[in-house]
């Protein structure tokens, strides 16, 4: 079977964040792939990422980075497949303008835009694999007991620290 979810990032750099989304997966038992992609850096990589995503299988592209965050708009523009972006953490305008860059699409490519940084990543994991739980009753059951796990975790007062 194909591996339907794939993890793009703009670069090396951001797989410190994008991590968070493939130890979700890892967590919740759906398999995917990890590659960087630049919109910017390797845009003969992007290209052919978004022509062959529909036909090697994917369902799902979770696609991060930052700065000038031009890859998961550029990667709704290529294929179909849904595109979930996640906003890289900057250093110098702290994910703001990687967040504008992703979340503005134009009418007609839409790129499911997460919160920045890690939390978004983590979001974007669950988000992937609530997608595709809609056709996989095995993997909704994993998800639904993974809620449930994190729900029962939440103390109902809060203590010192
Ligand atoms: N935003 C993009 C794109 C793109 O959108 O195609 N390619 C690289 N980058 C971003 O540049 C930042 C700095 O990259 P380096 O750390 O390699 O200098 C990264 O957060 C990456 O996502």
């Amino acid at each position: 079977m194909s591996v339907k979810v794939g993890i793009i990032m703009g670069s090396q750099s951001d797989w410190s964040t994008m991590k968070e989304a493939a130890e979700i997966l890892d967590e919740l038992g759906v398999e995917y792939e990890a590659k960087i992609v630049s919109a910017h850096r390797t845009p003969d990589r992007l290209w052919s990422y978004g022509k062959t995503a529909v036909e090697r299988g994917l369902h799902v592209i979770i696609a991060g980075a930052g700065g000038a965050a031009h890859l998961p708009g550029m990667m709704a523009s290529k294929t179909r497949v849904p595109v979930i972006g996640v906003p890289v953490q900057t250093r110098a305008l702290s994910g703001v303008d990687s967040l504008y860059s992703i979340v503005q699409m134009p009418k007609g490519f839409p790129v499911a835009t997460m919160a920045i940084g890690a939390a978004g990543a983590a979001n974007a994991g669950l988000m992937a694999a609530g997608i595709l739980a809609v056709s996989d009753a095995d993997l909704a059951k994993r998800l639904d007991d993974w809620r449930e796990k994190l729900s029962a975790s939440i103390k109902e007062e809060p203590e010192d620290e």
